[in-house]
């Protein structure tokens, strides 16, 4: 039962969106009041309705999972790119920082240029190498800028949970129909499981985190790991070969490593993320059989 206490939270991209989802499905768990909105509910570009929105429904936050999330399509796009993943959370931030509503907004390891050889933490050197990288980062500084008191930034990387297609859904239907495929190997960064990155968020909250936190399962992992160890998970007989990322050319720049540290979030509340492995063969068994 939900106490009328509870926090209300708006989730903007709870309706279809991979992480927004499960955002819904934690905050519900955890007996906090969610008003999921999606690309029906509302135009999120139409000031005057958003802010009656608000002033209507009243949340105590709101949780942006709304991005322009195609990397590739993105380097043809960067305009649209950088009205959904900068220009909107720049919106949105005002609203909040009007009504003093709590914002967490998400971003992503693509902030990152991939040159470094131990994980990043909150505070490491940003330099994005993609239009999406770009417009995400530009998105964080525009919210940054804006001076919010509750303001949560949650990077994040390498989603996969039910609801919507993802990486390791892909890899298992195509490995249901072939004997081989070839995998990426000199990309390495966190895979992640929207659950638990619903969960561990829901975690911050109660915690008033605010700042830049950096949230993904432990671990990490190359594509061609990731796949493999799908593929065993699920007890395919598919044979998954490592190749190097220009056997498998793509539009946009990818970080070679972009693994994440958690500490920030750690040392807040004293949640250590568990692994990614474990994470993934509940996946496995729980959505995908
Ligand atoms: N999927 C991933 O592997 C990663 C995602 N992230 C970030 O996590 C957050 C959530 O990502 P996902 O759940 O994967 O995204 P998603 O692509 O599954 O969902 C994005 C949401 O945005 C909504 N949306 C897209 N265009 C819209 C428009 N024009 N008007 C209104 N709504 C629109 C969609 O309806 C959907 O609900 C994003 O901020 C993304 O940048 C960060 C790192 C990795």
């Amino acid at each position: 039962m939900i106490s009328p206490t509870a926090p209300k939270v708006l989730v903007l991209g709870g309706k279809t969106g991979l992480l927004g989802q499960s955002l819904c499905a934690s905050l519900t768990k955890a007996g906090w009041q969610t008003v999921s909105v999606g690309r029906d509910d509302l135009d999120l570009f139409d000031q005057d309705r958003v802010a009656a929105f608000l002033d209507d429904h009243e949340p105590d936050i709101i949780c942006n999972t709304v991005a322009y999330t195609q990397v590739d399509q993105a380097e043809d796009e960067p305009e649209e790119a950088a009205r959904l993943n900068h220009r909107l959370p720049a919106a949105l931030g005002r609203l909040a920082k009007q009504r003093n509503i709590r914002l967490v907004h998400y971003s992503t390891d693509f902030v990152f240029d991939g040159k470094a050889a131990t994980p990043y933490c909150s505070e490491s050197p940003t330099s994005p190498q993609s239009v999406y990288g770009k417009t995400k980062l530009a998105g964080e500084k525009a919210l940054q800028d804006l001076g919010l008191d509750r303001l949560t930034i949650i990077r994040t990387a390498w989603l996969f949970g039910p609801g919507r297609t993802n990486f390791v859904a892909k890899i298992l239907a195509l490995a249901a129909q072939r004997a081989s495929l070839n995998v990426v190997h000199d990309q390495t960064g966190s895979p992640t499981y929207t659950p638990d990155l619903a969960d561990y968020s829901v975690e911050l909250l109660k915690a008033e985190g605010t700042g830049i936190f950096h949230l993904v399962n432990c671990g990490c992992a190359t594509w061609c790991e990731l796949a493999g160890a799908a593929v065993q998970a699920k007890g395919l007989q598919c044979d998954v070969f490592p190749i190097p990322s220009d056997q498998y050319p793509q539009k946009a720049k990818r970080p070679a490593y972009s693994v994440l540290d958690t500490c920030a979030f750690t040392t807040l509340t004293g949640i250590k993320p568990r692994p990614w492995l474990q994470a993934l063969r509940e996946y496995v068994f729980q959505h995908l059989t």
